[in-house]
C-alpha cells in the first residue's frame, strides 16, 4: 500500500539547541533504517520549507502509523497522510 506523507517540522522552543540537534540525528538514523527496510522509498525536502514529502510502501494503515510514531521528531511534526491507488492512465506503477 502506497501513502503520500507530508511532514512539517515545528522546532520546539523549550529545548536547548543541542538537545534538538541530538533528536534530529536520531531522526536521521531512524529514517535511514526505515528506508533500508524498503518501507520509505521516497523522501524529498520541500524547497524553502522545513517540510518534506515522502512516499511510504507498507502493508497496512497500522504499520504506517507505527512507523510514523516511531520517528523521534514525531512530537514536533504536523503529519498528513494521503492513501494512493494506481492511476488507470499511468504508464507504470
Ligand atoms: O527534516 C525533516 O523533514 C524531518 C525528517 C524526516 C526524516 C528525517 O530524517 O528528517
Amino acid at each position: 500500500m502506497l501513502f503520500l506523507v507530508q511532514m512539517k517540522v515545528n522546532p520546539p522552543t523549550h529545548l536547548a539547541p543541542d538537545e534538538f540537534a541530538r533528536i534530529k540525528e536520531e531522526e536521521k538514523q531512524r529514517a535511514l533504517e526505515i528506508q533500508r527496510q524498503g518501507k520509505w522509498p521516497h523522501l524529498w525536502r520541500v524547497t524553502g520549507k522545513y517540510s518534506n514529502v515522502s512516499v511510504f510502501d507498507v502493508d497496512s494503515n497500522q504499520e504506517l502509523h507505527d512507523l510514523l510514531t516511531s520517528l523521534p521528531l514525531f512530537p514536533f511534526m504536523e503529519v498528513s497522510v494521503t492513501p494512493m491507488n494506481t492511476h488507470p492512465s499511468a504508464l507504470s506503477e
